[in-house]
């Protein structure tokens, strides 16, 4: 038995909240999906009507995301990104398109099955949103009451959850007696509640110092590991995208302006709003070399400046790329990373009394990057 299957065994006294559950009304006929296709977006478009106009959200919206898998949505603020989380629990209605979890239609489901459909969706926040009158205890357990589920099966969930996330023994505190990383902890334990499939982040590291954040990423990646939950997450920190997820999309003004695996899009950004965004992750050239950059050598002697990019499918060598360019070499600077196993970045390199031209040594370096910029030359100092 996996982990998830184990979690739903001890979980047996809980309530049954199964989108197939019976109902009296009329059921929505599941689509026929590819088993990892968790959620569908199709043609999603949402436009808020407001006493000031309509403002258009988001527009045609078409996306997968597969089950298992750490999904998560960047773009710049007001791109769409909460409105494009929120409609996958109905805390927003696409204006139109459709919207499938497991094939079903979610905009065709009646009250009970939306109940249940919320309980498959667990949801954190960037402020955690818990009850500050209320015990670490209670605010976990709160829902497990809402649905009727007996004092003893809550109270061994409880336990359960608060080991789960690293609270053991913080039952009895209030929220004001812990730090933020422990609250996302609380925010965490009770989005887990009813056992969800998915869970949504809404920012759920942003108030949070680097140290935090990365504790948090950690503990999500766990949870997504452990019980095989498809994760969909909003932030505005490209590296928790390159730190946790699989898959990103990027929203500019309400469109899916790029998607694919992180270490592509990061490897290889084409839009020009995700290389404004990934810009920050980047290692520029230094102003004042930039400054003194020109186009021909003016001296035999002039160091010429190569930016080598890495998009994950060579790795870098630099054994070999001194052998192929000659002359001395050198490292002035870059970021590669590893995304996914890739290395993923760019270096930008010095050649200094190499006896090829810039293009040839462009086109040695090809055989050992992915993309080669000639950057233009500096005088030797
Ligand atoms: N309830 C609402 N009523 C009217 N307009 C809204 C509403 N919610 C969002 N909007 C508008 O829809 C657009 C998208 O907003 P949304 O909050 O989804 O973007 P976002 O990418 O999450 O932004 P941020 O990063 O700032 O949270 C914005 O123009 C916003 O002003």
């Amino acid at each position: 038995m996996n982990s998830r299957a184990a979690q739903y065994k001890q979980a047996d006294d809980l309530p049954d909240f199964s989108l197939l559950s019976a109902s009296s009304t009329p059921q929505p006929v599941a689509v026929q999906e590819p088993a990892d296709i968790h959620l569908r977006f199709e043609g999603v478009s949402k436009t808020y009507l407001t006493a000031q106009g309509p403002v258009p959200a988001l527009q045609s919206i078409d996306l997968e995301i597969r089950r298992g898998e750490i999904f998560g949505i960047i773009g710049r603020s007001g791109a769409g990104k909460s409105s494009l989380l929120r409609t996958i629990n109905r805390l927003e209605q696409p204006s139109s398109g459709r919207i499938l979890i497991d094939g079903t239609d979610i905009a065709k489901l009646d009250e009970n099955r939306l109940v249940a459909l919320r309980r498959r969706i667990g949801m954190i926040f960037q402020h955690f949103n818990l009850m500050s009158a209320k015990t670490v205890r209670d605010n976990v357990e709160l829902p497990l009451r809402v649905a009727g589920v007996p004092r003893e099966a809550r109270r061994r969930k409880v336990d359960e959850l608060l080991a789960l996330v690293g609270l053991d023994g913080k039952h009895d505190v209030y929220p004001a007696q812990l730090s933020g990383g422990q609250k996302q902890r609380v925010g965490i334990a009770r989005a887990l509640v009813h056992n969800p499939e998915i869970l949504l982040c809404d920012e759920a590291t942003s108030a949070l110092d680097p140290e935090t954040t990365q504790a948090i990423l950690a503990l999500l990646r766990e949870i997504n590991r452990s019980l095989g939950l498809t994760i969909v997450l909003i932030t505005h920190e490209m590296a928790v995208i390159r730190e946790i997820c699989q898959r990103v999309v990027v929203l500019e003004k309400g469109q899916a302006v790029e998607q694919g695996a992180v270490w592509q899009v990061f490897g290889e950004p084409h839009h020009a709003t995700t290389r404004s965004l990934l810009a920050p992750l980047r290692y520029d050239l230094p102003a004042d070399l930039q400054a003194r950059l020109r186009q021909q050598p003016e001296q035999p002697e002039d160091t010429l400046l190569l930016d080598l990019l890495f998009t994950g499918i060579h790795e870098p060598d630099l054994a070999a790329l001194g052998n192929v360019l000659g002359g001395r070499i050198g490292l002035l600077g870059g970021n590669v990373e590893r995304i996914q196993g890739r290395a993923v970045g760019h270096l930008l390199l010095t050649v200094a009394g190499s006896s090829l031209t810039a293009n040839e040594l462009a086109n040695q370096a090809r055989h050992l990057a992915d993309r080669v910029e000639v950057l233009g030359y500096v005088a030797a100092a």
